[in-house]
């Protein structure tokens, strides 16, 4: 096992600018800078070497790190085999994972969101929506994006801020014959404004030949306790009209339409869930599988340790250039996750084509 140890989102610091306030509710936007607390942006070289020999380097706006930890960032970076950074859309940085077998994924600091999963088959089996934008401005629409501290509705922006800021790269390498990556989110200024706690996520991300499985780690760093909910909100690429999700049956259902603050119970009956119209519905205590026939001729298995709960969701006519192509099955901590100071929380997604 060989794992490099690098990290240059200290770097990437740059914040977006704010959003107008009748879209900071819904676009998940970001509070105002704390005064004085960041600085203007200058640009940055990055040049990585990749252990396979090939060399990328880009520019991207930066803000003055923090001195002590841009120590810890090195210039010409040895990246693990099978992981490499990219300059993705909106110049932002993307690395890109490949196993020998064949299989890719693409994965965004901003956000800490896996964009594209392709196994050795060479089909996507996940979704960007056509209206996401890569600016900062809002999250990343599509791929896997991350719900936390907070799922929501709730007090804080609509599924948290854990996927409107720059995570970093903890780790890198090739294990058992695996491509993992492993991100890194921690408090700053920034996430204190808007949730006032010391915490630290971690988030490893594993390419294997036919499937892609992370962990989240959630850890409480802090001298109090603190709460919240989760989930991996989960966009597969699907003909809306013959995709199904089997495994439900049994659960107990929390339907968010047509009220998302005050959803209707229930409980699943179908052996398989299909999406005939909007589809915004919670399934609480989930089977630690679930089989997703994406009406694309792939089926595909969603196994979770410590997701609790799952969420259906399509958004039918309110996105109508999109609707579908796309599902969302998403694992999901609904209730919430109490953690005491130096505790932690710990969740495991895998999806593999079957
Ligand atoms: O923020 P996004 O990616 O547009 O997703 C929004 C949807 O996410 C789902 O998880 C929620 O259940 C919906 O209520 C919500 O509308």
């Amino acid at each position: 096992m060989k794992f490099n140890l690098f990290e240059f989102s200290d770097c990437l610091s740059a914040r977006p600018p704010n959003c107008p306030p009748k879209d900071s509710t819904r676009l998940g936007c970001l509070p105002p800078p704390i005064p004085g607390k960041l600085s203007q942006p200058a640009m940055a070289i990055l040049s990585i070497s990749t252990t396979s020999s090939s060399t990328s380097s880009f520019s991207f706006p930066i803000h003055k790190p923090n001195p002590r930890r841009f120590n810890r960032y090195r210039i010409g970076m040895a990246f693990a085999s099978g992981v490499r950074v990219t300059e993705g859309e909106g110049k932002l940085p993307k690395l890109v994972l490949t196993t020998p077998t064949g299989s890719e994924a693409e994965l965004y600091l901003f956000g800490g969101c896996v964009t594209s999963w392709k196994p050795a088959n060479g089909k996507d089996l996940l979704f960007v929506r056509p209206d996401a934008v890569f600016n900062k401005k809002k999250p990343i629409s599509g791929g896997i994006p991350h719900c936390f501290p907070q799922f929501g509705p709730g007090e804080l922006q609509q599924h948290g801020f854990a996927r409107n800021v720059d995570w970093s790269v903890a780790e890198s390498g090739i294990v058992d014959g695996n491509t993992v990556v492993t991100l890194e989110l921690k408090d700053d200024p920034y996430s204190r404004a808007m949730w006032d706690f010391s915490f630290k996520a971690l988030y490893k991300v594993i390419l294997k030949e036919k499937s892609l499985a992370t962990e989240l780690v959630v850890i409480n760093n802090d001298t109090k306790p603190f709460s919240f909910t989760t989930a991996l909100h989960t966009y597969f690429s699907a003909s809306v009209t013959g995709a199904v999700v089997k495994g439900l049956k049994g659960c107990k259902t929390l339907n968010k339409d047509p009220d998302p603050k005050n959803p209707i119970e229930g409980t699943e009956y179908r052996e398989a869930v299909n999406f005939p119209g909007l589809v915004d519905c919670i399934y609480l205590n989930a089977p630690s599988e679930l089989f997703l026939e994406n009406g694309l001729g792939d089926a595909i298995s969603i196994r979770n340790t410590n997701w609790s709960d799952a969420v259906m969701w399509n958004p039918h006519l309110q996105m109508e250039a999109c609707y579908k192509d796309f599902v969302c099955v998403e694992n999901a901590k609904i209730g919430k996750v109490h953690l005491e100071p130096d505790q932690s929380w710990t969740a495991t997604q895998t999806l593999s084509i079957v």
